[in-house]
C-alpha cells in the first residue's frame, strides 16, 4: 500500500478507531510508510487545503480519474504542486500516472489562485498560508506550562529557550513573524510562557520528555482557582482525560507541599475517567509528566457513581470539574486539522458525473464526497483536552449539557469532606456557565452542605486579577428570583470568563470556584451512609416544576433529556 493509499485510509478512519489522528498512526502497527511522513503529509496538505480544493474542482480530476477519491485526489496534488520532492511514488505506478495526467491543468489553476490570492511566486503564498493569521492581525500564542513535576522555570530558559528573546508584551509574541524565537511569562498562571504560534517545539525532548506541556492559559485557571494543600487532603478531578489539568493539579500540590515543608506528605490526586479510550491517554500522560506517583487513575469510571460516603473518598477535600461541553471556546490550533476536500460532483464544471452515469463506488467515501463540502475536523494531539463542537444541534445540546453539568456539579457537593470545588467548561455559553452555578448555588444540596461560591476577593493572585468575570443573560436564565441583585453581582464577580480571539490570546472558557466553611462539614453521626440513589440528594436534578426530576442509571449527558430539565423546557418556549 502505498503513502496516499496509507494517508488516505487513516483520514477516513476506515477501522473506526478512535484518538487523535497522531495516536491512531502510531499505534497502526502494520503501516508500510514511516508515521512521520504520513504526519507530515496530512498536515502538509491540510494547510493548503482550502486552496486545493479549488483547484482540483476546476481542474475537472475527479471526474476523468476514477481510481481517485478527493481525499486521494488532495494528497496527491499537494505533492505534485506543492511539495518540493513531488509525488512520492515510482515512475509507472497508477497514481503517479493518474495525477501526473493532469499536471499542466492542475498547474494552471493553482497559478490563478496564486494570482487571485495576490502572491508573486509559491513561495510567497506558501509563507502567507505558513502564517495564517486570526482577527486583529493577532495570532493565537502557543501556551507553554513548564511541568516542574520535572524540571522548572530557569531550567527550561537555559535549555529549551535558550536563544529566546523575552517580552513583556504579548500581542508582540502574537504578530511576530516566525521563526521570530520570543517568549512572555504569564502574570496570572506561575510557570506559564506565550511563544509565537508556529514554533514547533512537539519534536524537542522538552516535549517528548514531559517537561512542557501544551496547555492554552484559560485551561490551567481551574487547577491554580482550587489552589490545592496538603492540608486539603486528597483532590478529585472528577473528569480527567486526557490529563492536562490533572498533571497540573498534581504540580501545584508538590510544590506546595516542598513550600510548606511538607515533602514526604501523603498527596494523591484521584482521577477519574469515563471513557475507556480516553483512560489510555490519560495514563499515558501521568506517566509522561511523572505525576503517577502523586495520581491515582479511576479509569472507564463515572464519577457520578462514586459513592461520596465511601470509606475511599473520607479524606476529600477538593475536588476539580472540568465535564464536557459544547467546545464552543475553542479555537482554531496547531495542533488541531482543517481539511477542505474537493467535491466528487461539483456543479461549477457539470462533467463530474460518472461518464455512464453511473454511480461510483470509491473505497467507501462516497459518503465522505457527498459532504465533502464540510470540512473534516481532526485532533492532531493527544494533549486536545475537549470535545468538538456539535453546532448543528446547538440548543439541544446545551440542555442536555446543562442538565449533566449540573447533575456532576451538584454530586461533587455531596462529598462530605470536600471544601473546594472547581467548576469549568470550554464553552461560551451562559447556560453551561453562569447559569449552572446559579442553579448549583440554589440546589437543596448546596443548602445543606452549606456551599457558596468562591467570592473574587478570596481567589489566589492571579485569578483574582484577571478582568473578565461572569455575564448575566436575563433571556436565559430564571434564576433572578432567586438571588437579590447583590447576590446576584457577587457570584458574577467571582465567575471567571476567558474570550477567544481577543489580545489575551486565549480560548474561551469559563470557571468558578466553590467553596464551604469548616463549620458547615457533616459530623460522621449526620451523614448518610448510602450508595448512591439511597440519598435523598440524589434525586435532585436541577429545578424543576416539581414533576420528572428523574434519577438516572445511564449516567450520559448525552441521554440528558428535557423530560429531567423541565426549566429548560419551559424557557426554551419562552
Ligand atoms: C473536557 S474533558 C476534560 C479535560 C481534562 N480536564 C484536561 O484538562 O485534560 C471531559 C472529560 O470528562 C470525561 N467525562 C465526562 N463525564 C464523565 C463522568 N461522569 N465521569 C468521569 N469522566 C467523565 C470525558 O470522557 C472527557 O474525557
Amino acid at each position: 500500500m502505498s503513502l496516499y493509499y496509507e494517508a488516505a485510509a487513516l483520514l477516513a478512519n476506515s477501522d473506526k478507531t478512535g484518538g487523535s489522528l497522531k495516536s491512531r498512526i502510531y499505534r497502526k502497527k502494520d503501516l508500510k510508510s514511516p508515521p512521520a511522513q504520513i504526519v507530515a503529509l496530512i498536515t502538509e496538505s491540510s494547510k493548503w487545503s482550502a486552496v486545493l480544493k479549488d483547484v482540483i474542482e476546476k481542474s475537472g480530476l475527479l471526474a476523468e480519474e476514477k481510481k481517485l477519491t478527493p481525499t486521494l485526489a488532495l494528497l496527491l496534488t499537494h505533492d505534485l504542486l506543492i511539495s518540493k520532492r513531488g509525488v512520492a511514488a515510482p515512475a509507472g505506478h497508477v497514481l503517479k500516472l493518474a495525477i501526473n495526467r493532469h499536471k499542466a491543468r492542475l498547474s494552471a489553476e493553482l497559478t490563478k489562485a496564486r494570482v487571485k490570492a495576490g502572491h508573486a511566486t509559491l513561495e510567497a503564498f506558501r509563507e502567507a498560508l505558513n502564517n495564517g493569521r486570526g482577527a486583529g492581525g493577532l495570532q493565537h500564542p502557543r501556551w507553554v506550562r513548564i511541568n516542574t513535576l520535572k524540571t522548572n522555570l530557569e531550567k527550561e530558559l537555559s535549555s529549551t529557550f535558550a536563544g529566546y528573546e523575552k517580552t513583556t508584551d504579548l500581542r508582540q509574541v502574537m504578530s511576530v513573524p516566525p521563526p521570530t524565537k520570543l517568549y512572555f511569562l504569564d502574570p496570572h498562571i506561575p510557570n506559564l510562557l506565550a511563544l509565537p504560534p508556529r514554533i514547533d517545539l512537539s519534536r524537542t525532548t522538552a516535549y517528548t520528555s514531559g517537561r512542557i506541556i501544551f496547555q492554552d492559559k484559560a485551561s490551567c485557571f481551574p487547577a491554580y482557582l482550587l489552589d490545592p494543600k496538603p492540608e486539603d487532603g486528597d483532590v478529585v478531578d472528577g473528569c480527567a482525560a486526557p490529563g492536562n489539568k490533572t498533571t497540573h493539579l498534581a504540580a501545584i500540590l508538590v510544590e506546595r507541599a516542598a513550600q510548606e515543608g511538607a515533602v514526604g506528605s501523603h498527596l494523591d490526586v484521584i482521577a477519574f475517567e469515563r471513557d475507556r479510550l480516553r483512560t489510555k491517554t490519560l495514563e499515558k500522560m501521568i506517566k509522561l509528566a511523572s505525576a503517577d506517583k502523586v495520581v491515582s487513575i479511576k479509569g472507564a469510571s463515572d464519577f457520578l457513581n462514586a459513592n461520596p460516603n465511601a470509606q475511599e473518598f473520607e479524606n476529600v477535600g477538593a475536588i476539580l470539574l472540568d465535564p464536557s461541553c459544547s467546545g464552543t471556546g475553542i479555537v482554531g490550533r496547531d495542533d488541531a486539522l482543517t481539511i477542505h476536500l474537493p467535491e466528487m460532483n461539483p456543479t461549477a464544471n457539470g462533467n463530474t458525473k460518472s461518464a455512464h452515469g453511473k454511480k461510483r463506488k470509491r473505497d467507501g467515501e462516497e459518503k465522505a464526497a457527498a459532504q465533502s463540502s464540510v470540512p473534516l475536523q481532526l485532533e492532531l494531539d493527544d494533549s486536545v483536552e475537549e470535545e468538538s463542537p456539535a453546532e448543528d444541534q446547538l440548543t439541544e445540546r446545551l440542555t442536555a449539557l446543562a442538565t449533566f453539568q449540573l447533575r456532576i456539579l451538584t454530586h461533587a457537593m455531596k462529598f462530605p469532606n470536600a471544601r473546594k470545588i472547581t467548576y469549568s467548561t470550554c464553552s461560551i455559553h451562559f447556560e453551561e456557565n453562569e447559569d449552572v452555578v446559579f442553579q448549583a448555588l440554589s440546589s437543596p444540596i448546596a443548602k445543606q452542605h452549606g456551599w457558596r461560591i468562591l467570592q473574587r476577593e478570596e481567589q489566589v493572585s492571579g485569578m483574582k486579577d484577571w478582568p473578565r468575570r461572569g455575564v448575566f443573560n436575563v433571556e436565559n436564565s430564571d434564576i433572578t428570583a432567586e438571588f437579590t441583585p447583590d447576590e446576584r453581582k457577587d457570584v458574577l464577580e467571582a465567575c471567571i470568563r476567558c474570550d477567544k480571539a481577543t489580545e489575551d490570546g486565549t480560548m474561551g472558557f469559563f470557571v468558578a470556584a466553590f467553596s464551604r466553611d469548616k463549620d458547615a462539614i457533616q459530623k460522621p453521626s449526620e451523614k448518610h451512609d448510602s450508595v448512591p440513589g439511597g440519598d435523598s440528594d440524589e434525586e435532585w436534578n436541577g429545578f424543576s416544576d416539581g414533576d420528572e426530576a428523574s434519577t438516572r442509571s445511564d449516567n450520559s449527558e448525552n441521554q440528558e433529556s428535557e423530560a429531567s430539565n423541565p426549566k429548560k423546557k419551559n424557557k426554551r418556549e419562552k
